[in-house]
């Protein structure tokens, strides 16, 4: 599918991440298969999900756009989300729509560059989502050539967990005004009612993954708040 009209298939519309590393209750390709059916029955527009294993029995029961990435350790790096060309090759060979990375300013494992990567993924036709966590990581991406930008990192680098908020709407808004690419509004957003504030702030679509796919998580939310009210 053309770049453009894959993007445009997306607009508006809510993409479900559905991901459970292995220390998760959920761990398991048909587990995370059956997720991305629900999710397309519920409506979303697209997927978001890592590892080939997962990848494979996710296209074996919709035909929903993935968004693939491949969340690996390097001990050299704190860099986990494609961080690097072995993972590029690695999702080109099982074929996504789009291909997730890591695009903050941090060191990537092998101090590989990003532009040399972004270089690289755009050498091969692939469309790039920018996962960043500042704006100045977001304008850096385009100028290497991503094709669109998603805030998943807000909250989640040294140097943003403390002063940013979750969601980052503010982060979407300032994306929006000041960037010609979609903007993806990705991380805790955590209700319908947010999803929607992040589309009307301007977000081309909404990711969400843990509200929808991370049970245990959903559990412990209305637990915490339930015991709020008693006590
Ligand atoms: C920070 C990080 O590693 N985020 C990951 C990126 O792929 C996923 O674990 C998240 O579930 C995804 O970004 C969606 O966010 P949320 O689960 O908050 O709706």
């Amino acid at each position: 599918m053309k770049n453009s009209i894959l993007i445009n298939k997306l607009k508006g519309g809510l993409i479900v991440s559905c991901q459970a590393l292995e220390n998760e209750p959920l761990h398991g390709s048909s587990v995370m298969a059956k997720m991305a059916r629900a999710a397309e029955i519920g409506g979303a527009v697209g997927l978001r999900a890592n590892g080939i294993s997962d990848i494979k029995e996710i296209k074996k029961v919709t035909d929903l756009p993935v968004i693939g990435l491949i969340k690996r350790d390097y001990s050299d790096s704190p860099v986990y989300i494609t961080p690097t060309k072995k993972e590029v090759d690695e999702l080109i060979s099982v074929g996504v729509d789009m291909i997730a990375l890591d695009a903050t300013k941090r060191t990537r494992p092998n101090q590989e560059s990003l532009s040399s990567l972004i270089t690289y993924l755009k050498k091969n036709n692939q469309c790039v989502m920018a996962d960043i966590s500042t704006y100045e990581e977001a304008i850096d991406a385009i100028n290497m050539g991503v094709d669109v930008v998603s805030t998943t990192l807000s909250g989640y680098t040294a140097y943003t967990e403390k002063h940013y908020q979750k969601p980052n709407i503010e982060l979407v808004e300032q994306l929006v005004e000041g960037t010609n690419v979609p903007v993806f509004s990705e991380g805790n957003v955590d209700s319908p009612q947010v999803a929607k504030a992040m589309l009307k702030a301007g977000a081309h679509a909404v990711v969400v993954g843990s509200a929808i796919t991370r049970p245990q998580l959903i559990t412990e939310k209305f637990v915490l708040c339930m015991r709020k009210e008693l006590s």
